[in-house]
């Protein structure tokens, strides 16, 4: 059987590299720019099909023409490649990484062609730089990455061009190679097939991880609120019901707290629609962090949040919503604003639904307003009018 012609098999993969940058170029344009590293991932693949095009002139132009600057390129692709990893991963490198990477793989090719060099010493010097750089990959990905199937895909194939490039370099130490990168050994074809294959899974990685990124994005745009960041309506209920579910089950007590902001309207009139939409904010910040998990926060109209508290007892619930009402904003710049709430437990004597759970707690609400604001009132347990609502209330001190 002959040996593949290795020029026409790098310049296949070459074309491989160029398809997936155009991709990844695509991709940079068209989603939000907080998914961060598509354009140095494109930028990267595009080094490497220039440099596989200058692999190709062998024979055709200088040793410095198609070595020294191909293998500079391919140096900095590998460095590009990380430098997108890091970006996607909010992982700070020095700024001037890549330009020390190029001054590095330059001044070594130059000093490794005009020295007459064997072919080894540059395989040698392009196998430990390029196993350098995917083990720093493989690093940054394996302690910044998450449990994704995109970020499993990327530390596997690091590591894989890891020893690909070591085993390669090993096996040249050992076994030196004839004088040119395209005389074909058996070694080496699997060496240059490996090592292309896996630069293309990288960018596959990089592909699925801002896809996983982008639909994260749009999963959280459409739970949450844009203005405060506590659930929206929907996902409230929805996340909702299953621990209702969950708690009539297994017997456990769930509380629902509505809370609504006092004379709201004022604030609006007084201090402006801005500082009015900081006030919603700097509540919903207060009141996150008096929650506990795994309560649920949710928008429930403009000025007027629910949370859900399982395994909460009524005596709990009714300590919470107090530490609630009685929390005031740190931030000086904004206007002091009360909160009323309502207060309901579930019914385990008669089946219950999160809706009819919500609305007793509204109508605890409605009876906090009632009775003058600034005060955590309880809705009796069974289905109730306004009238027959309250059992309990917490007033002002
Ligand atoms: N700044 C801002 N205002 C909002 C937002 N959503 C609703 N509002 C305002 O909240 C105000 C609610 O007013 P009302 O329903 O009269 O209630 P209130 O003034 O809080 O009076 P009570 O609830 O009876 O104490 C309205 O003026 C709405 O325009 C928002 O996202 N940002």
């Amino acid at each position: 059987m002959s040996a593949p012609d290795l020029r026409i098999f790098i310049l296949i993969n070459g074309l491989m590299a160029l398809l997936m940058a155009l991709l990844l170029f695509f991709q940079a344009r068209t989603y939000p720019r907080s998914i961060r590293g598509l354009n140095h991932w494109a930028i990267g693949q595009l080094l490497a099909f220039f440099s596989t095009l200058l692999f190709g002139l062998q024979g055709l132009v200088q040793t410095l023409v198609f070595a020294g600057m191909g293998n500079v390129l391919l140096v900095l692709s590998g460095a590009y490649l990380l430098v997108g990893t890091c970006r996607h991963m909010d992982v700070a490198l020095p700024r001037y990484f890549v330009p020390a990477v190029a001054v590095y793989a330059a001044v070594a090719m130059v000093w490794l062609i005009a020295g007459d060099a064997p072919y080894l010493y540059r395989l040698l010097f392009i196998c430990g730089t390029m196993a350098v750089l995917f083990a720093a990959h493989a690093a940054v990905v394996g302690e910044y990455g998450n449990a994704s199937l995109a970020c499993r895909v990327l530390l596997t194939v690091s590591v894989l061009l890891t020893i690909v490039m070591l085993v390669r370099g090993v096996t040249a130490w050992v076994d030196p190679p004839a004088s040119s990168i395209f005389a074909a050994s058996t070694i080496q074809v699997v060496y240059f097939a490996s090592f292309s294959f896996g630069l293309l899974l990288l960018s596959i990685g990089g592909v699925l991880m801002a896809t996983e990124r982008m639909r994260g994005e749009l999963e959280y745009l459409v739970s949450n609120d844009s203005l405060t960041g506590a659930y929206t309506r929907r996902a409230l209920f929805a996340l909702g019901e299953n621990e209702a579910a969950r708690c009539q089950r297994l017997g456990t007590e769930m509380a629902a707290l509505m809370m609504d902001l006092d004379h709201f309207k004022n604030i609006n009139d007084k201090h402006g629609h801005h500082v009015g939409d900081m006030v919603i904010s700097d509540f919903v910040h207060r009141a996150q962090t008096l929650l506990r998990r795994p309560a649920i926060l949710g928008r429930y109209g403009g000025e007027e949040f629910v949370a859900l508290l399982p395994d909460t007892t009524r005596e709990e619930a009714l300590r919470v919503a107090e530490r609630i009402r009685q929390s005031v904003t740190t931030d000086p710049a904004l206007p002091v604003c009360q909160v009323s709430i309502g207060v309901a437990t579930f019914n385990h004597a008669a089946p219950d639904t999160l809706t009819a759970l919500i609305d007793r707690a509204d109508t605890g609400l409605y009876r906090a307003k009632q009775l003058g604001r600034n005060r955590v009132e309880e809705a009796l347990a069974s289905p109730s009018t306004h009238a027959n609502s309250a059992s309990t209330s917490t007033s002002p001190l």
